[in-house]
């Protein structure tokens, strides 16, 4: 039966442009938000956009689930954590077995599946939907990430398919992700590696602009010719690098040169995935350097003030230095090892976040399909990138022969391919922005993560001894223990001590 009615609760700019592109389909949508004003606004702006008689307004749960049909399919796009349990909370009285509700917000993936867990008593269900794409992918077509009970899934899957972004072949970016919190979790993961992807490309900015002297339209021409072929093709973050280089505001000016240098959103709590994403995967044991430290630059860019006060005490010895070229050859060439390390890192963003979600997939026994991950992340979504897309669309096909386990990438001859082919421009970029002061800490980081990651000669030898001798931590032993190893099997606690120096 399809879905002529919905409610929508949070209109702000995703629920609004969800809210619109709804209503576009011919969905009629009964809308409640704290702010009369901003309902009143969207219902305006429907009627300005042509879209007659679709969106009603509710100060109250009881008349908003009055108005809906059965089952009751209710929208969330609302801040994350106590905000949605409130709602839920209201909600409750008024719901009825089979109705459904669309958490579109970026929910925290636990918080999904006690909300799952406490309706399901009251069979209602509730499906963790991460959308993808920004406010603007949100009215036009977003990236749609729902994971769930699979009967809310089959309810809900026509209308998402008309709503979300579609790929260049023309099917639609949405599909069934998996069971409980998946939904969530993938699209709090795609967060992870788009802090990752957006790291590296800032860094390959300001190594541009401030360190290479090129001015803005400049390096918006450089973006403009990264995304328009090879291994960045139609990389989002790439191509709206290009506009916002080149973006002026009414006088003439770029609008990026008056940009302060923070990001506060992890800080001030309306956005929670990059602590969530860095915070499972260390839980998890899956090594994820690029996405943390791209965290890490977001957190040290929030607080200004302490950074002003550090520069005054002693972060005028490593001012940048500018960069000599001996030639404009030169220079190009360089302006290439910096493509192919923004390239580099952008894999190896989706290479850590996919081996997070496996492991944590395996652990929750969500059933997640990776090769509808590939399929929702084509387009609407911040982290599309073609040649990336492409690589994984052949590894999770289903008649993929690839020698794949686990899910770890790095056994990919692609993906293993492409990162060698990187790996000297990445080095290059990387010891040059050593010597010259430059702030890069997610290219950084992936080198060393290329660089140790399959190394049997790691410097935690000398780690473990020291461990051993302080704390009797154990060790094994290379002549006597060194074939146990397996991949499959967690790793163990060491077999030996030696008594360094006697207590
Ligand atoms: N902006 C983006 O690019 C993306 C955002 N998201 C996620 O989507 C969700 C919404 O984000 P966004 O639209 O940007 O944020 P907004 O702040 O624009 O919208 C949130 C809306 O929820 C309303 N709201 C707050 N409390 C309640 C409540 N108790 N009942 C009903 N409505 C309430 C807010 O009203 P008021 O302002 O009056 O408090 C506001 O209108 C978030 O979870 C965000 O992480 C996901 C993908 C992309
Ligand atoms: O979810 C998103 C995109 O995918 C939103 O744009 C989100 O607001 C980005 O915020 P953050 O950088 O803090 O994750």
């Amino acid at each position: 039966m399809a879905i002529e009615k919905v409610a929508m609760i949070g209109a702000g700019a995703m629920g609004g442009g969800m809210t619109l592109l709804m209503a576009e389909n011919g969905i009629s949508v009964s809308i409640q938000d704290p702010s009369s004003k901003t309902v009143d606004a969207l219902i305006k702006s429907a009627e300005e956009q042509g879209i007659h008689s679709k969106l009603s307004k509710y100060e109250n749960y009881k008349d908003l689930c009055a108005s809906l049909g059965s089952p009751k399919v209710i929208f969330f796009s609302l801040p994350h954590g106590t905000v949605g349990d409130t709602v839920v909370e209201g909600l409750y009285k008024y719901l009825d077995k089979g109705d459904v509700i669309v958490d579109c917000s970026n929910e925290e993936w636990g918080n999904t599946q006690r909300r799952q867990g406490k309706l399901v008593a009251q069979g209602v269900y509730y499906i963790g939907c991460g959308v993808s794409g920004g406010y603007q992918a949100a009215r036009r077509g977003p990236s749609m990430c729902p994971g769930g009970q699979e009967a809310a899934l089959d309810i809900m899957m026509p209308l998402f398919e008309k709503m979300a972004a579609k790929a260049t072949d023309g099917t639609p970016c949405v599909a069934k992700i998996g069971m409980g919190g998946a939904g969530h979790y993938v699209k709090m993961i795609h967060n992870g590696i788009e802090h990752g992807m957006m790291s590296c490309i800032s860094e390959a900015w300001e190594i541009m602009n401030k360190h290479m002297g090129m001015k803005y339209d400049d390096i918006g021409k450089v973006f403009e010719k990264w995304s328009a072929e090879g291994e960045l093709k139609n990389t989002f973050l790439v191509k709206i690098g290009a506009e916002i280089c080149e973006q002026k505001d009414k006088s003439g000016h770029h609008v990026l040169g008056d940009v302060q240098d923070k990001v506060v959103q992890d800080i001030d709590g309306s956005e929670g995935t990059g602590i969530w994403s860095n915070t499972q995967a260390t839980s998890l044991h899956v090594p994820a350097p690029t996405l943390s430290t791209a965290h890490y630059l977001r957190i040290v860019s929030a607080f200004r003030g302490q950074r002003k006060h550090v520069a005054e005490t002693f972060h005028g010895s490593f001012l940048p230095q500018k960069f000599s070229f001996s030639s404009a050859s030169e220079q190009d060439a360089f302006i290439e090892d910096l493509r192919l390390a923004v390239y580099s890192t952008c894999l190896a963003a989706y290479v850590q976040g996919i081996s997070i979600i496996d492991v944590a997939d395996k652990q929750n026994k969500w059933c997640i399909d990776f090769e509808n991950i590939v399929k929702i992340w084509r387009a609407g979504c911040i982290i599309q990138a073609d040649h990336i897309s492409s690589l994984l669309a052949a590894i999770f096909h289903p008649t993929s022969t690839s020698p794949h386990k686990n899910h770890n990438l790095l056994y990919e001859p692609t993906i293993v391919a492409d990162l060698k082919k990187g790996f000297e421009s990445l080095k290059r970029v990387v010891a040059k922005g050593v010597q010259e002061n430059c702030v890069v800490p997610s290219m950084s980081a992936t080198l060393e993560w290329l660089k140790y990651s399959g190394n049997l000669e790691l410097p935690t030898q000398f780690y473990e001894a020291e461990l051993d001798y302080f704390g009797k931590h154990m060790y094994d032993s290379k002549k006597l223990d060194g074939k146990t190893d397996s991949e499959e099997s967690l790793p163990e606690t060491g077999k030996r001590h030696f008594e360094w120096k006697p207590a």
